[in-house]
């Protein structure tokens, strides 16, 4: 049930908030084989159709390609299910890359949220990455953890910690955060506008709170914040603050389920490198709870990746659960293979699409990832296995173009890293936009940090081999700066994409898309065009 409260108010200690990040039992589902031949939904020779039987005479990028429509038998772009068909059967196919400035709590809590899953990066300590998946295992399903402040916190920390969440306010407590916190008010960012920075929370908090019982449906809570002409709801159970709605946030709930483990607890996964001590790590974050282990490094196709994907393999095996294994990244079928036959049941393709990558540049080497994606797919359906496409995706078209090459779910980096929930501090340019800090993880910095135990002369000469953007501003979206408000975009997107194809799920889009080869020309046709020409 639930209770419209005004007033409360009080006085304590007790601050913190969100502090900075970083710092199932569940047995894989094999996907389902989706025969290369015949298709009994679409009736084409091959998993992916070329419109007019084109055979592509060089290899293809996501925008070197567009998908026509066809007959389509799904009414409403609601009646898309659009659960991963990596065998994880997440509901979103969206995977938050394994990136320092891209993934760590509040990510991996708020994709999971909506359905996806984060990959907490290997260069993050292990026991941190236990602390990581604690909180996020302890994270309510439906309602978002609240930036918490107390009575005396300073409005200059409450401003800086607002922006950790995309809800975009403190909830003034008494009381030990981790406890029972008791709610005593509210603080939105315009209740501190031309307020000294150190007055304290208590002063300018507004007391006028909307709280709800945590079983309250979406639907009502909505409800009852436009009744009130309140923007967020406090689910609060015993006197205790458990989280916050906001009515974007209820809508959501009506529309997206989580991620959850065997326990219904919000799912996370974490990555391990190849070198040192694989097997340690792997067990401690299977200890820990991950719920999947990705096995990473640039060049997945190679003898040290096999060795250690071979003992995480031994460590998955013994272990009371037995999580998926995915590895990368590679880009061939061959890859595919030699990875299925050392452990993996998902490879993580893509050499060189990515945003904050130099290795096309350096090396040469990589591949246009919508190819990419189509061979390796293919390859892993015949070893009834699955991929994520890793890389390159920079709008909604970019995801489909992915799930229709055959991908299971498709990862997505630097895109993600301009979102609040992204680890870094909210910067702004000198003209006021605000970003936050993106580098890749081979980049010098990242490298200085990963080897930071070596000896200096070591450190040296690893940062010569960096293929990777050491510093990069990656804007907020205005429209959408936070990561849900990403989401909604790509998830429209996405649901529309099938209805075109004529597809009610993801298996079947795959199988039903016809993709057509397009000029520059082709692509820039389909830009909008914000001004006159
Ligand atoms: N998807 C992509 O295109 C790329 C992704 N990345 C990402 O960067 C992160 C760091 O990966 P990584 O650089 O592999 O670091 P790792 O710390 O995982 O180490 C890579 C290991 O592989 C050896 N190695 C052999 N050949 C290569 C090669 N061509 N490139 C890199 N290492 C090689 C290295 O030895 P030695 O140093 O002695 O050569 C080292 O022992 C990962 O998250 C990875 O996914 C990095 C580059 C490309
Ligand atoms: N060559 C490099 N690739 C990198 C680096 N850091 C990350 N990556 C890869 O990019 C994807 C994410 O791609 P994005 O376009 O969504 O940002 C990530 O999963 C890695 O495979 C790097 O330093 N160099």
């Amino acid at each position: 049930m639930m209770a419209v409260n005004t007033a409360t108010t009080g006085n304590s200690a007790t601050a913190d908030p969100d502090p900075p990040d970083h710092a199932t039992d569940e047995t894989p589902r094999a996907p389902s084989a989706r025969g290369v031949s015949s298709s009994p939904r679409c009736g084409y020779a091959t998993s992916v159709h070329f419109l007019n039987d084109q055979q592509p005479q060089h290899d293809l990028t996501y925008n070197d390609v567009f998908m026509v429509p066809r007959r389509s038998g799904v009414s409403s772009r609601l009646e898309v299910d659009l659960s991963s068909t990596d065998g994880l059967a997440t509901p979103l196919p969206l995977v938050v890359a394994n990136m320092t400035a891209v993934s760590g709590r509040r990510m991996a809590e708020t994709v999971a949220r909506r359905g996806g899953l984060a990959i907490i990066p290997q260069d993050i300590p292990t026991e941190k990455v236990a602390e990581t998946i604690a909180r996020v295992k302890q994270a309510h399903l439906a309602f978002d953890t609240p930036v918490m402040v107390s009575a005396d916190t300073t409005i200059g920390v409450a401003i800086s910690l607002m922006a950790k969440r995309s809800h975009g306010m403190a909830v003034v407590v008494d009381g030990d955060r981790h406890g029972s916190p008791r709610p005593l008010g509210v603080i939105a960012p315009a209740d501190c506008q031309e307020v000294d920075r150190f007055a304290q929370a208590h002063s300018v908090m507004n007391t006028d709170l909307v709280t709800v019982d945590p079983s309250a449906s979406p639907k009502e809570i909505f409800d009852e914040l436009s009744a009130t002409h309140q923007e967020v709801a406090l689910a609060v159970q015993d006197t205790a603050l458990l989280g916050v709605m906001t009515r974007r946030g209820a809508l959501r709930s009506a529309l997206y389920s989580p991620a959850v483990d065997a326990d219904d607890r919000l799912r996370i996964g974490t990555a391990v490198g190849i070198n040192g001590d694989v097997a340690g790590r792997a067990e401690r974050l299977l200890d820990a709870g991950s719920d999947v282990l990705v096995v990473d490094t640039a060049h997945g196709h190679q003898e040290k990746m096999l060795e250690a994907l071979r003992s995480v393999r031994r460590v998955v095996d013994a272990h009371e659960r037995r999580v998926p294994i995915v590895a990368g990244n590679v880009v061939t079928a061959d890859g595919v293979h030699d990875l299925v036959d050392a452990g993996a049941e998902i490879l993580k393709v893509g050499v060189g699409p990515g945003a904050m990558c130099t290795t096309r540049m350096q090396t040469g080497v990589g591949r246009p990832q919508f190819s990419a994606v189509l061979e390796c797919a293919e390859a892993a359906r015949a070893d009834s296995a699955s991929v994520w496409a890793d890389g390159g995706v920079r709008h909604p078209r970019d995801v489909a173009l992915a799930l229709a090459a055959g991908a299971g779910s498709v990862m997505v980096g630097s895109w993600f890293a301009g979102t609040y929930e992204s680890p870094g501090d909210l910067m702004s340019d000198a003209g006021g936009r605000q970003y936050k800090e993106s580098f890749g993880m081979a980049s010098a910095r990242a490298v200085r940090n990963r080897t930071k135990n070596q000896s200096a002369f070591d450190r040296a000469r690893a940062a010569l081999f960096e293929e990777g953007i050491s510093s990069s501003q990656m804007y907020l979206d205005p429209q959408r700066p936070g990561v849900e408000d990403l989401i909604d975009f790509i998830v429209s997107g996405v649901r529309s994409s099938c209805t075109y194809a004529g597809a009610a799920d993801l298996e079947t889009f795959a199988e039903c898309a016809t993709i057509g080869i397009q000029s520059a020309s082709g692509y820039e046709e389909g830009r909008p065009i914000h001004t006159s020409w």
